[in-house]
């Protein structure tokens, strides 16, 4: 069969268009050259003038008279001259052509201590990503940085690595996560201690990113987040970590800030939390944060072993049902959570079983608050008492289906005493303060992506939803508005979020058994809370 010819178009015009890009190509080249000379001493007349300003800049003020005079009278001298402006025309195109002659090289790669930085960064990487056997090594000793570095680096203004790529060899192991802690050990004391350094490691193309993270801004304290029924707000983390933003008050400002947003409840897969930091890290100022949002739509119980009362302010609020700091009130309030909890769970059955709605005594969220348990365990066992932790284990077992949440707070160095429930069923876990990295491993169950700093804010750690990521954050400021040491912002911010003060009981009255004689408890308001063991305490 005949070729039927391509349509005119087709055949002449992509020949028609290379031409006129090559005529193009040639009239471009041919206006270089001709205004090369042109160009040369523009650049040159540029150059001299910026000279001429530095140097008039430099002078000092009260010779600059002095100055201005001298230049006068050299203008009005070459003016008087025959050909004099001629000739001073002819001087400063030829000074012009002269300084303008070649293009100042744009500076690459680093200078010098930045090469040296680079030298000893690539030397001590050498024994983790070499083998004795390698033909052709990417690290040897004396080896070229740059062709492991290539040019993939930062350094900010005091002459410290911000960015650096490194492209290692395909036999190291970098899915063993010991062999890949041990390198970003390395970059991290090499590039400089005291700064937080993300990793990314890219299997595939064998690149490691390591890059410098801004510190997570103080700046937010407690207020009312936008967030939906069963979500709070643990705290604020970077902005590609998360997908969300909530518009949150930063001072003066209203900005958008990414939340880590935990969600409690019936379909909740981590419905219970631990959070564990050192003295002073801030883990009563989170719990403070959770109470104030949880009372926005349940009823908060308080368990505080540290004996501080610093959860004083909730007591007699509105849906404050206990805030126990004693033994015996801590038993009794806890063995009524325990009750409530099966109550519940009942209640929401039989209702299910019967196809009618769950009843409206059972919809309201619970939370119990349990700071410090381990001190309260030493008082139990010293009492020959039961340790409070033994009853929570029905609430964190059942509390999800009934709408109990558990918040447990502990202290690093009593981590041995939380009850093995305790441990099992809070899968919200939450790290504050200078923690290492095995210490944070030891509570998320994973290494952070980010170098630990020693000197964090208080607030400041990592978090992790079941086997989630791992999240820096950022625990906003809820100090307690009793102390002294509260700035009058932060304590308007935190009794505006209050709700009203009539006494909240009745709920936990009607649903208790049957009253016992109350024991002596040391509650804020342990009138409020009926139905303690019989025996007292002290
Ligand atoms: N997110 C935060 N923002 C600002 N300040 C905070 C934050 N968290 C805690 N602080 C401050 O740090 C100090 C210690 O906080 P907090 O009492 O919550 O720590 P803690 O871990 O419970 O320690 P301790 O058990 O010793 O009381 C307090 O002065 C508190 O106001």
């Amino acid at each position: 069969m005949a070729r039927r010819p391509l349509p005119r178009i087709l055949s002449s015009g992509s020949a028609s268009i290379t031409r006129s890009r090559e005529i193009a190509r040639t009239a471009a080249d041919n206006a270089t050259d001709v205004l090369h000379p042109l160009i040369t001493v523009t650049r040159g007349m540029r150059l001299l003038a910026g000279a001429g300003r530095q140097k008039w800049t430099a002078t000092p003020r009260d010779r600059r008279g002095h100055v201005l005079f001298l230049v006068a009278a050299c203008v009005l001298a070459v003016a008087l001259i025959p050909y004099g402006p001629l000739l001073a025309l002819i001087s400063v195109m030829g000074a012009a052509a002269w300084r303008g002659r070649d293009r100042t090289p744009a500076r690459t790669g680093p200078d010098e201590a930045g090469t040296a930085r680079l030298q000893a960064l690539y030397e001590a990487l050498v024994p983790h990503f070499s083998v004795p056997d390698d033909p052709a090594p990417l690290f040897s000793h004396g080896g070229d940085w740059e062709k492991a570095f290539g040019t993939s680096y930062v350094f900010d203004a005091d002459g410290r690595l911000t960015r650096l790529q490194v492209t290692y060899p395909a036999y190291f192991t970098d899915g063993d996560p010991a062999a890949r802690s041990r390198v970003e050990q390395v970059l991290h004391a090499k590039s400089g201690r005291g700064r937080e350094y993300h990793f990314a490691w890219d299997e595939e193309s064998n690149q490691l990113l390591m890059t410098v993270l801004p510190p997570l801004p103080t700046t937010i304290a407690a207020q009312r987040f936008v967030t939906a029924p069963g979500e709070t707000v643990l705290g604020f983390t970077d902005a590609d970590a998360v997908r969300r933003t909530v518009p949150v008050e930063d001072g003066d400002v209203t900005r958008d800030a990414s939340p880590v947003i935990w969600r409690t409840g019936g379909r909740s897969t981590e419905p219970h939390l631990l959070v564990v930091g050192h003295p002073g890290s801030g883990t009563t100022t989170l719990m403070r944060s959770l109470a104030l949002q949880a009372l926005q739509q349940g009823d908060v119980l308080v368990v505080e072993g540290g004996g501080t009362g610093e959860y004083g302010f909730l007591a007699g609020r509105d849906g404050v049902l206990a805030v126990e700091r004693g033994l015996a009130g801590a038993l009794a309030t806890l063995e009524w959570a325990a009750h409530e909890t099966e109550r519940r769970l009942i209640a929401a059955n039989r209702a299910r079983q019967s196809g009618h709605p769950e009843p409206e005594d059972i919809g309201r969220p619970l939370w119990i608050l349990l700071d410090r348990p381990s001190a309260l365990g030493h008082l139990a066992a010293a009492d020959g008492r039961q340790d409070p932790q033994e009853l929570l284990r029905v609430p964190l077992r059942h509390g999800r289906a009934a709408g109990v949440t558990v918040l447990v707070a502990e202290q690093f160095d009593s981590l041995h005493a939380l009850d093995e429930t305790v441990r099992t069923h809070t899968r919200a876990r939450v790290v504050l303060g200078p923690a290492d990295r095995d210490e944070v491993e030891a509570v998320l169950g994973a290494q952070p992506h980010t170098t630990p700093t020693p000197d964090v804010p208080p607030g400041r750690g990592y978090t992790r939803l079941g086997g989630g990521p791992v999240l820096r954050l950022q625990v906003p400021a809820t100090p307690d508005p009793y102390d002294d040491a509260t700035s009058e912002a932060h304590r308007t911010a935190v009794l505006d979020l209050l709700p009203g003060g009539a006494p909240a009981v009745e709920a936990v009255q009607e649903a208790l058994p049957e009253p016992e004689p109350e024991p002596e408890i040391v509650s804020t308001h342990k009138d409020r809370l009926i139905g303690a063991p019989a025996t007292a305490e002290r």
